[in-house]
């Protein structure tokens, strides 16, 4: 086990770091100058001739690849090490070796593993073992300056949402299929582009007109292979492939940007970091600063050179934590093709105080209040509620008019309905679906991540069984889509809100992603997370008539958001 208190010893010692990276296309390594804070990389990428990522043809690269860039960046390490005061020539002139040790293709991972426990061996100085998504983030953090950032994630085999929260980085939401970056890829596979085909989209994109493609968000998950096969189609069919290009990143970013704001909303953090490969994509960009400048949020966008792959973002990672003594011994060095970002036991952020929730001092007294959650402007008119899903800027218009017809007529289609089965939700008193509006009767006196109790998260696994053996879903039962009472004891007081992510379904995969939505609220929110949620599925296996389907079901979505 590594320790979770930096050593004051070794801290000092570590002033330049040598990283690896080769996860599955770039061959990189670089110097981490810690004092002076400069990064030296030098990549080699895997190009495949044709269609995309071969493991055996990547890895085949890699072990070419990797010896060299690492030769290489040492030449810089050694020149930097001549001028080192308190080095003699005999020293090593570096003071640890960090390298990825996954996720990624296995084949190309223990290439890295095998270099970088060569070259500790050889200068006998610590291996740090990385994890390659956790570097992506925190290379954003490093260089924004932020304390509390909410990360987005978007590379090729990857992407989702996390916050760092009581020693770990909690995944807030994430695919539920591929990566963005490989569903793109495959896009461009089918056109007949070379890989990547990502900055080729990107170019075809500014020549082309907009396309309605399906748009998926559940909760802050989301799902990209229905748009994937709707895009192929309507290649397929004759639209222009600039056309098509368009359609796909204003859809498919502003799925990333929805559930980018939403993790802002549910954590009350005002600070977002982009990370990974798709990162580089300028429209992606737009819309993130977009959103973030409306909701008074600053968001971070590392150099190009940090969000693909390469090998700084595991030096600069890598430093930290040799500095925090979170070393590998050789022996215990093993490579983790599936190795998740909330795996890791964040040993450099150790000792960094937790802030109170958000929540925790949002209880309302007053009689008019107007708030603005992650979709819409809420105000509070006396014993009344009125709800307007205002334009989002950052989506084209076209989509940004479809979403929010769309939201407002189910919202208030469900609301209803879930209460005409019993399920405590406000009345619906008007709907104006051209102006988005609905207007509610005002239901308890606070959101339920302000008043979690066991009690509660029971009333909500109930409702939730409710509702679906009812033939629909909430899609966004998040701790801040329910509403509770002042007194604790009355569970019949949960009130279910916010139903315009909710369709009708009878698929158990579809129920159980309303588990798996408010599990990851509760994670996000929640100390006793796992308490909370193992009331929530008690009560819910005691109501629903396929309890158990569901929850079998459930444990199998978890063990999906692995890397594939
Ligand atoms: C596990 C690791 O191997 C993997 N790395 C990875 O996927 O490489 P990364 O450099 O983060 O991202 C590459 C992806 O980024 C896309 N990409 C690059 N430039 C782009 C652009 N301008 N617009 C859209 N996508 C772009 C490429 O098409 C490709 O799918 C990951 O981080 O998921
Ligand atoms: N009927 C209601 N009674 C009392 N408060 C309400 C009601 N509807 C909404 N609110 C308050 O307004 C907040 C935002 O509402 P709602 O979740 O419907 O909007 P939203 O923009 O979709 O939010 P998000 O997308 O962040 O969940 C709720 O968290 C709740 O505090
Ligand atoms: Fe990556």
């Amino acid at each position: 086990m590594a320790p979770l208190t930096p050593s004051v010893d070794e801290s000092e010692g570590i002033q330049r770091v040598l990283g690896i990276e080769g996860t599955a296309w770039a061959a990189s390594a670089a110097v981490y100058e810690v004092d002076a804070d400069e990064v030296t990389i030098e990549s080699d990428p895997y190009q495949p001739e044709s269609g995309g990522i071969h493991p055996r043809e990547a890895a085949e690269h890699m072990s070419e690849a990797v010896p060299s860039v690492v030769e290489t960046v040492l030449e810089t390490a050694r020149d930097r090490a001549a001028d080192d005061e308190d080095r003699g020539p005999d020293d090593a002139p570096i003071d640890a070796v960090a390298f990825s040790r996954g996720p990624g293709l296995g084949p190309c991972l223990r290439i890295v593993g095998t270099a970088a426990r060569a070259v500790a061996q050889r200068f006998d100085v610590p291996l740090v073992g990385v994890n390659h998504m956790v570097a992506h983030l925190e290379v954003g953090r490093h260089y924004s300056g932020f304390d509390r950032p909410v990360c987005l994630n978007a590379s090729g085999a990857n992407a989702h949402v996390l916050a760092y929260r009581n020693g770990r980085y909690r995944v807030l939401g994430e695919t539920m299929d591929t990566g963005v970056g490989n569903a793109l890829d495959k896009f461009t596979r089918h056109v007949g582009w070379s890989h990547p085909g990502g900055p080729k989209v990107e170019d075809h994109a500014k020549r082309g007109e907009y396309v309605d493609l399906p748009y998926v968000v559940k909760g802050m998950d989301f799902s990209f292979s229905g748009i994937m096969s709707a895009a192929k189609d309507e290649y397929d069919s004759g639209t222009p492939v600039e056309d098509v290009c368009r359609g796909l990143e204003e859809t498919v970013f502003a799925m990333l940007t929805e559930v980018s704001e939403r993790a802002l909303s549910l954590t009350g953090r005002e600070e977002l970091v982009l990370g990974g490969g798709v990162g580089q994509n300028e429209r992606l960009q737009g819309m993130l600063r977009e959103m973030c400048a409306q909701r008074g949020a600053e968001l971070s966008v590392p150099e190009n050179r940090f969000l693909r792959d390469n090998a700084g973002m595991i030096a600069v990672l890598g430093a930290k934590m040799a500095a925090a003594g979170d070393t590998l011994a050789i022996e215990d060095s093993a490579v983790d093709s599936d190795f998740r970002p909330d795996e890791v036991a964040v040993s450099w952020r150790a000792g960094e105080p937790e802030p109170a929730p958000a929540a925790a001092t949002r209880v309302e007294t007053g009689e008019t209040a107007e708030q603005r959650g992650a979709e819409a402007t809420v105000s509070v008119e006396g014993d009344r509620v009125v709800k307007r899903r205002i334009p989002r800027s950052y989506r084209h218009p076209a989509l940004d008019e479809r979403l929010r017809r769309e939201r407002t007529r189910i919202e208030a289609r469900l609301t209803s309905e879930a209460r005409r089965c019993g399920v405590p939700t406000p009345l619906v008193l008007d709907v104006d679906t051209a102006e988005s509006t609905i207007v509610f009767q005002r239901v308890g006196d606070r959101d339920l991540d302000a008043g979690l109790t066991a009690e509660r998260a029971r009333a909500v696994g109930r409702h939730l069984a409710t509702i679906h053996d009812a033939g629909f879903v909430h899609g966004d039962p998040t701790t801040r889509n329910v509403r509770v009472g002042s007194s604790e004891g009355n569970t019949n007081r949960v009130f279910l809100i916010d139903f315009g992510l909710g369709y009708h379904t009878g698929h158990e995969e579809d129920h159980a992603m309303d588990l798996h939505v408010f599990a990851q609220s509760l994670t996000g929110t929640a100390d006793e997370a796992d308490r909370l949620q193992a009331a929530a599925e008690d009560a819910y296996r005691a109501t629903s008539q396929r309890g158990e389907t569901v929850l079998d079901r459930l444990r199998a979505v978890e063990g999906r958001g692995r890397y594939r």
